[in-house]
């Protein structure tokens, strides 16, 4: 591995935004380079594998391959008429029809003789020469009546038959072939995201695969001589990872992949060891921790001299940040590198901010952004001038927001807690109770 792109300088502060853009232009090529993958559709596929279907887009447009509805049918049970026939119908001039046979959704599509009405049930296919359906609760009498009733008529003949009191506009209650897509019209644009409905109208089109967009593939590898794995019998002065917890699931609700490789010493070889070994199948890494002023900060000692570039932006927790492109087997343009900081909140906060709408975009999420409220505080708070604060905290009834634990970047419980973060801006310094600030819900 060389260095690309970057000189290994001096830290550098940058804001909020300047970073956030930093991010963006880092992986923005990822969007280009996404391969394609193929998945079969089928319910039973998506109950046995959800894994597989959750936050896919499509590759390509797709076009219908039939019409829907197939054919024309019944919105109602009830009567196929023809509406012309009872144009006169009125209460004080009901129109009496014959008794056609029943049909019923998956029935072949039959015809109707004139003067005739035949029972049709929700779905069943519109027989030639109806064009409208009455409602059976529309219908003298309100309800089907079994084949063997009948009915004697003027001239004395036997028949099953029911009267209309009011006349039906022509097509109503009829679904029209094609009225909710076409054959050969788009069925869905290329980049949609695949949930209940979409996936729901593909298999209501018969397909039975898609092509969807590879996921990115993420390595991410927290750092630390200090963590072990949970499960695991800890030393005087040791730690559990959270960090390789917090942002797998993450990256996976952002519709990543995850190769989860903690580097569990301060030595630069084992990272870069790490990075040698999981980029080639990766489309980008980040790392968690070994970013600040220590004596021996692990990512810095391997990665600054490759081309991350280290850099502290005005944001607190999530200050010590960096990024770069690193040369590595498979990435002829360099892999993208994003550094995190190590404390656990800080490096949440530093994915909702600065990986995360960049990955949902990739993913092709309408929704990429957090949903920004503007709501009262339910307490004065202090913050420091100079940065840009995120605090945890959650919404009350009353709509008031109010702060869960205090500012300290190690405080995850408090974050488990919390179902919003709260924005306090550069320049703020101090808000009073009742004060509206920026929130983000993170409870979806
Ligand atoms: N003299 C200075 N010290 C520090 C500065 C500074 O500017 N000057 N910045 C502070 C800030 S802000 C942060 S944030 C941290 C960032 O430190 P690192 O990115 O180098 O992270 P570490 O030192 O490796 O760890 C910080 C903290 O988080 C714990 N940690 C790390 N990894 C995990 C993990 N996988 N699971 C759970 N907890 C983890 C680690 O034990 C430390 O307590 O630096 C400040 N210091
Ligand atoms: O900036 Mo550090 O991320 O506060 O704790």
């Amino acid at each position: 591995m060389q260095l690309l792109l970057r000189d290994n300088g001096a830290v550098t502060s940058l804001s909020l935004d300047q970073h956030r853009a930093a991010v963006e232009a880092l992986l923005a090529p990822l969007s280009a380079r996404r391969a394609i993958e193929t998945i079969s559709l089928s319910a039973s596929r998506i109950a046995g594998a959800p894994d597989a279907y959750r936050q896919r887009t499509l590759a390509h447009d797709v076009v219908s391959p039939t019409d829907l509805p197939p054919f024309d049918n019944s919105q109602m049970d009830g009567y196929a008429v023809r509406a012309a026939e009872l144009s006169g119908a009125s209460s004080d001039a009901t129109v009496r029809l014959r008794v056609d046979p029943q049909i019923n959704a998956g029935d072949t599509i039959s015809a109707i003789e004139p003067g005739t009405a035949a029972p049709i049930m929700t779905g069943a296919p519109l027989p030639a020469g109806a064009d409208a359906i009455v409602p059976i609760e529309r219908a003298i009498p309100d309800h089907f009546r079994s084949t063997s009733v009948t009915d004697t008529n003027a001239d004395g003949d036997e028949a099953l038959t029911v009267e209309f009191a009011s006349a039906p506009d022509h097509d109503e209650f009829v679904r029209r072939r094609g009225s909710d897509v076409a054959q050969g019209e788009l069925l869905l644009a290329a980049g949609a995201a695949l949930g209940p409905a979409q996936l729901g109208v593909i298999a209501a089109s018969g397909l039975t695969s898609i092509d969807v967009l590879r996921r990115i593939r993420v390595l991410l590898i927290a750092t630390g001589h200090e963590i072990r794995e949970p499960g695991t019998a800890l030393q005087p002065g040791q730690i559990y990872d959270s960090n390789s917890a917090v942002l797998s699931q993450a990256l996976i609700d952002a519709g990543c992949t995850v190769v989860a490789w903690p580097c569990r010493s301060d030595d630069a070889a084992d990272l870069l060891h790490i990075v040698e070994k999981g980029a080639p199948t990766a489309d980008l890494v980040i790392t968690v921790g070994g970013v600040s002023a220590g004596a021996r900060e692990v990512v810095r000692d391997a990665l600054g001299p490759l081309g991350v570039e280290f850099s502290h932006v005005a944001m607190q927790p999530g200050g010590p940040q960096g990024l770069g492109l690193v040369e590595a087997a498979g990435h002829p343009s360099g892999i993208p590198v994003v550094t995190f900081p190590g404390n656990p909140v800080s490096a949440l906060v530093s994915f909702e901010m600065f990986v995360r709408p960049v990955l949902r975009r990739l993913a092709g999420f309408a929704r990429d952004e957090r949903e920004v409220l503007r709501l009262p505080l339910a307490e004065s708070v202090d913050s420091p001038v100079g940065k840009h604060q995120v605090r945890r905290a959650s919404i009350g009834t009353d709509g008031r927001v109010r702060l869960v634990g205090g500012p300290s970047s190690h405080l995850l419980h408090s974050y488990a807690a919390s179902t919003a973060l709260v924005h306090l801006p550069v320049g703020l310094g101090h808000a009073d109770a009742g004060d509206p600030v920026d929130v983000w819900r993170i409870d979806d």
